[in-house]
C-alpha cells in the first residue's frame, strides 16, 4: 500500500508539476496530527514527494509526532506546532489542510453523537484557516484544499462552508469532505466477494459518511461480476457500517484509524496531484454539489489546479441504488440543516 502511494506520486508525471515543467513547493497541515489517524497520516504524508512542507498542529503531544516523523529520510521540512497560539503559524502558505481534529466514536454511538463536541473544534479550526491561509502568493487569495475527516462529516463540511462564508473567504471548490474510506472499503468488499484483483477494483460511493447516506455503487463496480441481489445488499450493508465494525472490534479504544489515515493519504495525495495540473484526477468526495436537491453531497470529483473541477454526475443507478438514494435524502439533509444551524447560532 505504502508503495502504491509512492508510486502513484513519483511518477515522472507529477515530479513534474505538469503546468510549470517543475515539482512545485507544496505545504500540507495536518490539525489533529497527535491523534490516532492524526500520527499514522503525519508518516504517509511525509513519505509522499509532492509534500515539500509538513506542518503537524495538535493541542497536545506534536513536538514528540512531529520530532519522529522529522527522522525519515524524505524530501520534506516537518515542523510540530502545539496550541493555539500557533495555529496560524502551522496554517500560513498551506495549500492542503487535512483536518482528523476531534473525538472519536464508542460502541453504541452514531456518528452524529459526536457532534456536541466535534462542531465547536471545527468551527475554531475552520475560523482560522480562514484567518490565516489564504495564499498570498497569488493576485487572487485562494483558501488552501480543506479535507474534512472530523465526524459527523455531513454535518462537519456545512459548518466549515459557513464559517468561510462569514469570514468572506468561501470557496465551493475548496472545501472537500474526505469520504475516500468508504470506497477504500468498498473496492476491498467487493474485491473479496467478486475474487478479482483488489488492485483493478472500482467502486463509486455517493451520498454521505453515515449509516444508510453512505451508497456504494456496485452496478457500476468494475471490473464487471455476477453477484447476486442478495450478495449486493449485503454488500451495501457492510460498506455503510463499516466504520461501526471497527469501532466495535476496537471496543472503547476508538474508531478507524490505520485505514483512514491511508485513505485521507490517497485524498491529499489526490489534491495534490490536482493542484499540480495532473490531468484526470477523480475521486469520491462530500462537496457543495447541484447532483441531486441537498446543498452538499459525495460523488465523483474531478480535482485541478483550483480545487473542484467538475461534480460528475450518478451514472445510471439500479433500482435498488435508486431506493437508496431516496432513503438517505432525509438523514442527509437534515445533518446538513443541523451544521448550517450550529454555525449560525455559535
Ligand atoms: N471521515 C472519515 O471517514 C473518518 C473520520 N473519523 C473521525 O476523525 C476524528 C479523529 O479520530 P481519531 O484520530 O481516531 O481521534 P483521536 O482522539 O485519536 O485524535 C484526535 C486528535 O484531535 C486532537 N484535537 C482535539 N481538539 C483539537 C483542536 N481544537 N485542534 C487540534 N487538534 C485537536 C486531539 O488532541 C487528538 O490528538 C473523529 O472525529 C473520527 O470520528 C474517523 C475515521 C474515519
Ligand atoms: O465509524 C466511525 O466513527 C469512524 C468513521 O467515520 C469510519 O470509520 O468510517
Amino acid at each position: 500500500m505504502l508503495r502504491s502511494i509512492l508510486r502513484s506520486s513519483t511518477s515522472n508525471a507529477s515530479r513534474r508539476g505538469f503546468a510549470s515543467g517543475a515539482s512545485p513547493e507544496r505545504k500540507v497541515a495536518i490539525l489533529g496530527a497527535a491523534g490516532g489517524i492524526g500520527q499514522p497520516l503525519s508518516l504517509l504524508m511525509k513519505l509522499n514527494p509532492l509534500v515539500t512542507r509538513l506542518a503537524l498542529y495538535d493541542i497536545a503531544g506534536t513536538p514528540g509526532v512531529a520530532a519522529d516523523v522529522s527522522h525519515i529520510n524524505t524530501g520534506s521540512e516537518v515542523v510540530g506546532y502545539m496550541g493555539d497560539e500557533n495555529l496560524g503559524k502551522a496554517l500560513e502558505g498551506s495549500d492542503v489542510v487535512i483536518i482528523p481534529a476531534g473525538v472519536p466514536r464508542k460502541p453504541g454511538m452514531t456518528r452524529d453523537d459526536l457532534f456536541n463536541i466535534n462542531a465547536g473544534i471545527v468551527k475554531s479550526l475552520c475560523t482560522a484557516i480562514a484567518k490565516y491561509c489564504p495564499n498570498v502568493g497569488t493576485s487572487v487569495a485562494q483558501m488552501a484544499l480543506v479535507n474534512m475527516i472530523s465526524n459527523p462529516v455531513n454535518s462537519t463540511v456545512p459548518i466549515a462552508a459557513e464559517v468561510f462564508k462569514k469570514a468572506g473567504t468561501y470557496d465551493e471548490k475548496r472545501l472537500f469532505g474526505v469520504t475516500t474510506l468508504d470506497v477504500v472499503r468498498a473496492k476491498t468488499f467487493y474485491a473479496g466477494k467478486a475474487k478479482v484483483n483488489v488492485a483493478e477494483v472500482n467502486v463509486p460511493v455517493v451520498g454521505g459518511h453515515a449509516g444508510i447516506t453512505i451508497l456504494p455503487l456496485f452496478s457500476q463496480a468494475t471490473p464487471k461480476a455476477n453477484l447476486s441481489d442478495d450478495e449486493i445488499v449485503a454488500l451495501t450493508k457492510r460498506t455503510q457500517d463499516g466504520g461501526t465494525e471497527v469501532v466495535e472490534a476496537k471496543a472503547g479504544k476508538g474508531s478507524a484509524t490505520l485505514s483512514m489515515a491511508y485513505a485521507g493519504a490517497v485524498f491529499a495525495d489526490a489534491c495534490l496531484k490536482g493542484l499540480n495540473g495532473a490531468p484526470d484526477v477523480v475521486e469520491c468526495s462530500f462537496v457543495q454539489s447541484t447532483v441531486t436537491e441537498l446543498p452538499f453531497f459525495a460523488s465523483k470529483v474531478r480535482i485541478g489546479k483550483n480545487g473542484v473541477d467538475e461534480v460528475l454526475g450518478l451514472g445510471a443507478l439500479s433500482d435498488f441504488e435508486k431506493e437508496g438514494l431516496e432513503k438517505l435524502k432525509p438523514e442527509l439533509k437534515a445533518s446538513i440543516e443541523k451544521g448550517i444551524k450550529f454555525a449560525h447560532q455559535n
